[in-house]
């Protein structure tokens, strides 16, 4: 391997050994962009990505809320602004009890690969919180919104940060983070946050964008083998917000979703999750806060398998939609044995490094990777953005074209890229590259920073 290269992936390992997933996603962006690095060894001097590897900001925060009893919680809050170089920080915010630095660290080094790719004038960010949100109620979730956004808004601003929802933060709580923005802030400046109600400045299609950019991007791959989408069996992970979005577009395209998880276990569903009321009724699942796709089967009478994951289904298309390494080696071999031909990673790294690998020399597999197939979210958001500057807002039709134009892009670059450096048809590899060059020509360009 490159010997720069070599030495930061070394520095990593050893400097963020307690943070695991941050070096995971290192190790696979790194090592997948030898050929740039072998071509420009000036970057060594400038130590491009020894900086790249470095958030330019991170900071935790105290986030005290009150629970409906009048009992007093502490949670720790976060915000990473992990790289500026091509626009404010922009990226999402997580409310899971496992969330710790190495999480919004890993998924801020994603984000900026990610919002590079989209083309669009957005930097790379992530935050989030340890706070659960199972069970709370309205009053609490809007509690604690409160008491972060109390802690947050000095730091954030539409020119500076823009956060959004992740796992546990929809529209819901974007609405109460806006709402005590507004307060503390005194100006309706309704660019700071994207993943609003549409009545204060969201945009159409949002909701949906992350599925349906996952969906559009699919339809380039399978484009590519001659094939159409049409009768096509998905299975995805997770019953949120990403998983929503994938079942619907799906259906109105004639794939269908065949399965669902949760941290309970997962659903089947041989006759698709393709009607509209079985696509709401994943909305009303994800709302209820139960974080229970057993609800899913006592509902349709499908099978439930208690404990276990969908991967192991035979299906045409896998496609994990949950969390991160929701798919280890042991699910990459049933993936394979079962002949699935198109793996399409949606989560941000649901895939192990090592199940990766597996799976990327697979015969007759193609490989797919998150910061490219789910970049339609942030995409969207930046074009939520766009709207705020303006004032307007755009319909629904020129929305979603636009999505479709992104994410079709976003797939064309990430070929060109791989086989520009002689990787042939490499798309995990082609985003990487693809997503690294924008950053570091702007890093280039703005000197020591
Ligand atoms: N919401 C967005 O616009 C974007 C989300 N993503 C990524 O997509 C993934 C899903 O995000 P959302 O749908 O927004 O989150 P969400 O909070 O709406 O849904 C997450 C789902 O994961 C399930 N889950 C949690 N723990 C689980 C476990 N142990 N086993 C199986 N399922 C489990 C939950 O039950 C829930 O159904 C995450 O990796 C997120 O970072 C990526 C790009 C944009
Ligand atoms: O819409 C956004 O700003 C962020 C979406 C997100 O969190 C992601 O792309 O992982």
């Amino acid at each position: 391997m490159n010997a720069y290269l070599e030495s930061v992936i070394a520095r990593v390992k050893e400097k963020h050994s307690h943070e695991p997933e941050f070096v995971q996603t290192v190790e696979e962006v790194l090592s997948s962009l030898e050929p740039v690095i072998d071509k420009h060894p000036e970057y060594e001097k400038i130590d491009l990505l020894g900086r790249m590897v470095e958030p330019e900001r991170m900071f935790t925060f105290r986030v005290v809320w009150e629970d409906d009893n009048g009992v007093w919680h502490t949670n720790t809050g976060y915000r990473c602004q992990f790289n500026g170089a091509i626009g404010p920080y922009k990226g999402g915010l997580r409310f899971q009890p496992n969330v710790y630095p190495g999480i919004i660290k890993f998924l801020g080094f994603e984000q900026t690969f990610k919002n590079s790719l989209t083309g669009l004038p957005i930097g790379g960010g992530k935050g989030g919180s340890d706070f659960d949100p199972k069970g709370k109620s309205d009053a609490e979730i809007m509690r604690f919104c409160q008491s972060f956004m109390q802690a947050l808004y000095r730091y954030i601003g539409p020119d500076v940060d823009v956060p959004a929802g992740d796992m546990g933060v929809g529209g819901r709580e974007i609405g109460f983070l806006f709402g005590e923005y507004r307060r503390l802030k005194g100006v309706f400046e309704n660019g700071v946050l994207t993943g609003k109600g549409f009545s204060y400045g969201g945009s159409l299609i949002r909701p949906e964008a992350t599925g349906y950019g996952a969906v559009y991007y699919l339809l380039n791959v399978l484009a590519h083998d001659g094939q159409s989408i049409e009768d096509k069996t998905i299975s995805c992970s997770g019953f949120g917000n990403v998983t929503w979005g994938i079942a619907k577009k799906a259906a109105e395209l004639g794939a269908k979703v065949v399965t669902l998880s949760g941290p309970d276990g997962y659903i089947y569903d041989a006759d698709g999750i393709n009607t509209p009321e079985k696509i709401a009724y994943i909305e009303e699942m994800r709302n209820s806060g139960r974080n229970r796709v057993e609800d899913y089967a006592d509902k349709y009478g499908v099978p439930f398998y208690a404990g276990q994951k969908p991967w192991g289904v035979k299906v045409d298309v896998v496609m994990p939609s949950a969390m991160q390494n929701d798919v280890h080696m042991e699910h990459a071999k049933q993936i394979a044995e079962n002949k699935v031909p198109y793996y399409i990673e949606v989560a941000n790294m649901p895939t192990t490094n090592d199940a990766l690998s597996y799976l990327m020399t697979q015969e007759g597999m193609v490989v797919a990777p998150s910061k490219a197939v789910n970049a339609g979210g942030v995409a969207t958001s930046a074009l939520e953005m766009s709207q705020n500057s303006e004032r307007l807002s755009w319909s629904e039709q020129e929305v979603d074209a636009q999505l479709k134009n992104i994410m079709d892009t976003i797939y064309k670059m990430s070929v060109e890229a791989s086989e520009q450096y002689g990787l042939g048809y490499n798309l995990v590899a082609g985003a990487n590259i693809a997503g690294f060059l924008r950053v570091a020509d702007a890093m280039v360009a703005q000197g020591v920073f």
